[in-house]
């Protein structure tokens, strides 16, 4: 069996446990190319290591900003179990990943629209199970993408803390991994055995980071330094510099508001920060596309771990 039958047949297991509709491999979404017309969706993991970094922040006032900019987005709560993107927009949702995974509604019914047109879907918060999701449904969330009508320009994935399979799923099949660091030991130790974990064990290259709550951008590229420094020393991975978000009293008060500082003050320094974290992801081109190999691996692990 070749990789990509491997592949094929193991989504088809999982799609047929969790009740979705099965296409071919080729035609997954979620960071893998679809055949056209479709447009393409550029997947997008927000991770960091360490939980209080701001990856929800980042995730939320980034997804806004390309929003604003004209972009459809989805945002992707990931943080199963402890989910809170709904409550920092204000939204109320009344179903979740959860309900996804026991077939009872399909990906589509999940979406809740945001300021902007902003998509978001939530995670389901202060449920066990959630927090304690399989490999195999982890797989079958990520799949459920494919079954969306209209494929985002974005779909931006706000990953949980630590370096849990959860973590190392999505940030493997996502077309770029953003990392957001802030300027303590512990930020930058975890943010480093994440790096370690995604590259060592799940094929992961690139990453590029985010120093987050820093006082200028001269801090933020010491930060970048430093974790750069140890990359190239020990790690076979590019650690590129993405940007900054200065700590801001602003972001703190929008977000005791239920809003994304970036729509309630867009000329604050955090929301000019989120607007050109905004321009560099514009920039980057067409994804590489390297999800699928990366999916495919996964899922052998998860084969491996879970004997099917
Ligand atoms: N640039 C910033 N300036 C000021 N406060 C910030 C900034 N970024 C994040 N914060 C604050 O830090 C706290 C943690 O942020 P956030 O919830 O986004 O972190 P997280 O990494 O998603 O945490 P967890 O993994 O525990 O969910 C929040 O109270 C947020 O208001």
């Amino acid at each position: 069996m070749n990789q990509a039958m491997g592949l094929e047949s193991m989504l088809r297991a999982l799609a047929d446990r969790h009740g979705a509709t099965t296409k071919p491999a080729h035609d997954q979404a979620f960071g893998l190319a679809s055949p056209a017309p479709q447009k393409r969706c550029r997947a997008i993991a927000v991770a960091g290591g360490k939980g209080g970094v701001g990856k929800t922040t980042v995730s939320v006032n980034l997804g806004m900003s390309l929003a604003m900019a004209g972009h459809e987005v989805i945002l992707l709560d990931a943080d199963m179990g402890l989910a809170n993107i709904d409550v920092l927009l204000g939204l109320t949702p009344t179903r979740h990943i959860g309900h996804l995974l026991d077939g009872s509604c399909g990906i589509e019914d999940l979406l809740l629209t945001g300021p902007h047109g902003l998509k978001v879907v939530p995670a389901g918060s202060g449920t066990r199970r959630l927090a304690q999701l399989g490999n195999g449904e982890h797989a079958a969330v990520i799949r459920a993408f494919d079954d969306l009508m209209m494929p985002p320009d974005y779909l931006l994935v706000d990953t949980a803390a630590g370096v849990s399979d959860n973590v190392a799923m999505f940030a493997a099949a996502a077309d770029d991994v953003v990392l957001v660091v802030c300027d303590e030991p512990a930020s930058l130790t975890d943010a480093y055995a994440l790096l370690k974990v995604l590259s060592r064990d799940f094929g992961v290259r690139r990453f590029r980071m985010v120093a987050n709550m820093v006082r200028n951008i001269g801090e933020a590229r010491v930060l970048h330094q430093k974790l750069a420094r140890v990359c190239d020393r020990f790690l076979d991975v590019a650690l590129e510099f993405m940007g900054h978000v200065p700590q801001d009293e602003r972001l703190r008060q929008a977000i005791r508001r239920q809003s994304a500082v970036v729509d309630l003050w867009p000329s604050s320094r955090s929301g000019q920060a989120f607007k050109q974290l905004a321009g560099a992801v514009d920039t980057w081109g067409e994804p590489e596309r390297l999800g699928l190999d990366r999916i495919a691996f996964f899922s052998r692990h998860a084969a491996a771990a879970t004997g099917w």
